[in-house]
């Protein structure tokens, strides 16, 4: 991916560690759903938990809102949150109610450890550091599934079942808040950290942050496989 897409921060934070960005971005389950061969059961297992990742990312997006300095950051923050529960979910809650599954059923989903460990260390991130510490955490989230989506809708077989899937994330609505949420990642990078964020005392720090929630989302791909 060229330019900045999702801004300089995340272009940085990618840089950091490509190898563990490439096993998320490129992992064994999004090669299934590009070429259609990865099992429907592991597909349904992943969503079901998936829904319950989102109900925990937008409460986490929620206390983005309350770490947030200024109306702007509040605005894009709270996008999100609406973004989430009231867009992004739909798929879930459709793709699950045409096998039968309800939205009760899923909210009330037995989570998995590798669910549990991704969604609450980064409600973690937010709770003991600050504004930054919880965007450095919820950014791998955000901006891997915009790069994947975009990859895959340019790529993904003709006959895959998985288009719906994809047609989410390569969306104009998913890009859109998702620029947004770049931009305004940079611009309360700037406002805490200065022009040179990198010489930062904190950007190591950050750094780790970021890499750690982008291990967390391969183990989550890791935790779908199993379900097939
Ligand atoms: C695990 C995970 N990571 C990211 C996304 C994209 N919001 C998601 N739905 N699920």
């Amino acid at each position: 991916m060229s330019g900045h897409l999702y801004g300089k921060t995340f272009e940085l934070w990618r840089a950091g560690c490509p190898d563990v960005w490439r096993d998320y971005t490129h992992h064994a389950f999004v090669e299934g759903l590009r070429d259609g061969t990865l099992p429907s059961a592991a597909f349904l297992h992943y969503l079901i938990q998936d829904y319950v990742f989102l109900v925990h990312f937008a409460r986490a997006w929620s206390l983005a809102v309350v770490k947030a300095e200024t109306l702007d950051e509040m605005k894009v923050c709270a996008g999100t949150v609406d973004a989430l529960v009231n867009h992004e979910m739909t798929l879930h809650v459709k793709t699950c109610a045409a096998v039968g599954i309800d939205e009760a059923t899923l909210f009330t989903a037995t989570e998995e450890f590798e669910n549990l460990a991704y969604t609450r260390y980064v409600m973690d991130s937010g709770l003991q550091g600050d504004f930054l510490d919880l965007m450095a955490a919820l950014a791998p989230c955000c901006f891997g599934y915009g790069e994947i989506g975009q990859r895959l809708a340019g790529c993904a077989a003709p006959d895959t079942p998985y288009h719906g899937w994809i047609n989410t994330y390569a969306d104009d609505d998913y890009q859109t808040v998702m620029a947004a949420v770049g931009q305004m990642i940079d611009h309360a990078i700037a406002r805490r950290l200065g022009d040179d964020p990198v010489q930062s005392v904190r950007w190591p720090h950050l750094q780790q942050r970021f890499t750690t929630a982008t291990r967390l989302e391969v183990a989550f791909w890791g935790m779908g496989l199993r379900g097939a």
